[in-house]
């Protein structure tokens, strides 16, 4: 049996050494599961061959690079920068927005399994939570959609586009609640991706986002008819009881929020990913995460 030790708040703790926990750690870099196996048990190979009975965490990390800096620089690389990450004093606070249908929560969650992430939260339920809390009399937007919410505005419109004018005042409802599921993250350091439609550029705190690790994308479809598909994808799961219908009759009202995210994406500097392949977006957004985050040792430095 080989041991691997570690401390966590000054107590020292010890744990058999673990391929399966190697190796979802080593796909981190993208390498694959079953590369990821065999680097693994070529690892366990190598301390069993030099009869390492016991290897603290970190030590056990820089055996891990050394490894595949000869098998693969690249990787190698990347795993360096997640080690840094991992080994990073602030939690990691990671914000997926997006129109309805583009695939957010998808993302989310395959997100958070390549990272191994636990803390998955979407913006649907925090506004469900809140429309208990405050009563359609009181709030009638968060009482609907985020591209009907237009129906429900009882003041004089005051933008030109109606639709748009509905989605800000829905989305600033729901921001509070996103704001302050940033503010728990941060002070409990609890790495969070937070997902949904009302992850939206330009509308977080300003002195949130720059003091602490955290990143947003913009997931768009840029195609029409792919992103009707997603619509239809997404009904066609027995357990989904969101009719098909309602997202179809205002399709134009989504494509319209969605417009209007590419356009706070693009002011307020944020990467705006074309959801068509799910590797694809998933290698982006690590990519991005990695390289904003990885050689830091805790804030995201400032320009
Ligand atoms: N990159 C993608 N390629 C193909 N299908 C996708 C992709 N992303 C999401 N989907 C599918 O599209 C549908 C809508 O995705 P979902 O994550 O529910 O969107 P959202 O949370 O943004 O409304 C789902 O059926 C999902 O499996
Ligand atoms: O408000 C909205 O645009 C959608 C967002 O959810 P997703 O479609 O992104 O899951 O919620 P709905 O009211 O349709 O349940």
């Amino acid at each position: 049996m080989i041991w691997v030790t570690g401390e966590v708040d000054g107590k020292k703790y010890k744990e058999p050494f673990s391929k399966g926990i190697m190796s979802r750690s080593l796909n981190v870099a993208d390498i694959g599961i079953e590369r990821a196996h065999e680097i693994a048990s070529d690892i366990e190979v190598f301390l069993i061959e030099n009869n390492i009975t016991e290897i603290s965490s970190l030590n056990l990390a820089d055996v891990v690079l050394n490894h595949l800096k000869q098998v693969d620089p690249v990787i190698a690389g990347k795993y360096k920068n997640w080690r840094s990450l991992r080994t990073s004093k602030k939690p990691l606070i990671i914000l997926i927005g997006g129109a309805s249908g583009v695939g957010t929560s998808s993302m989310a969650f395959e997100l958070a399994n390549r990272l191994r992430l636990k803390n998955l939260i979407s913006t649907d339920m925090i506004r469900e939570v809140m429309r208990k809390i405050v009563s359609q009399e009181l709030s009638p937007v968060i009482h609907k959609s985020s591209f009907d919410a237009y129906e429900a505005i009882r003041t004089p419109s005051i933008r030109i586009d109606s639709v748009i004018e509905g989605f800000i005042s829905h989305v600033d409802v729901v921001n509070v609640g996103i704001e302050a599921i940033i503010e728990r993250s941060v002070k409990e350091g609890i790495s969070t991706i937070i997902e949904g439609v009302h992850v939206v550029p330009g509308f977080i705190r300003k002195d949130l986002l720059d003091n602490n690790n955290i990143i947003m994308f913009t997931l768009i479809v840029e195609d029409e008819e792919a992103h009707k598909q997603r619509f239809y994808s997404r009904c066609r799961q027995p357990w989904v009881k969101r009719s098909l219908d309602r997202y179809m009759e205002n399709f134009d009202t989504i494509r319209k929020t969605q417009n209007f995210l590419v356009q706070q994406a693009e002011i307020h500097d944020t990467r705006i990913i074309n959801n068509v392949d799910i590797n694809e977006t998933i290698d982006i957004m690590v990519s991005d995460i990695l390289e904003e985050f990885g050689g830091v040792e805790n804030v995201k430095q400032k320009s």
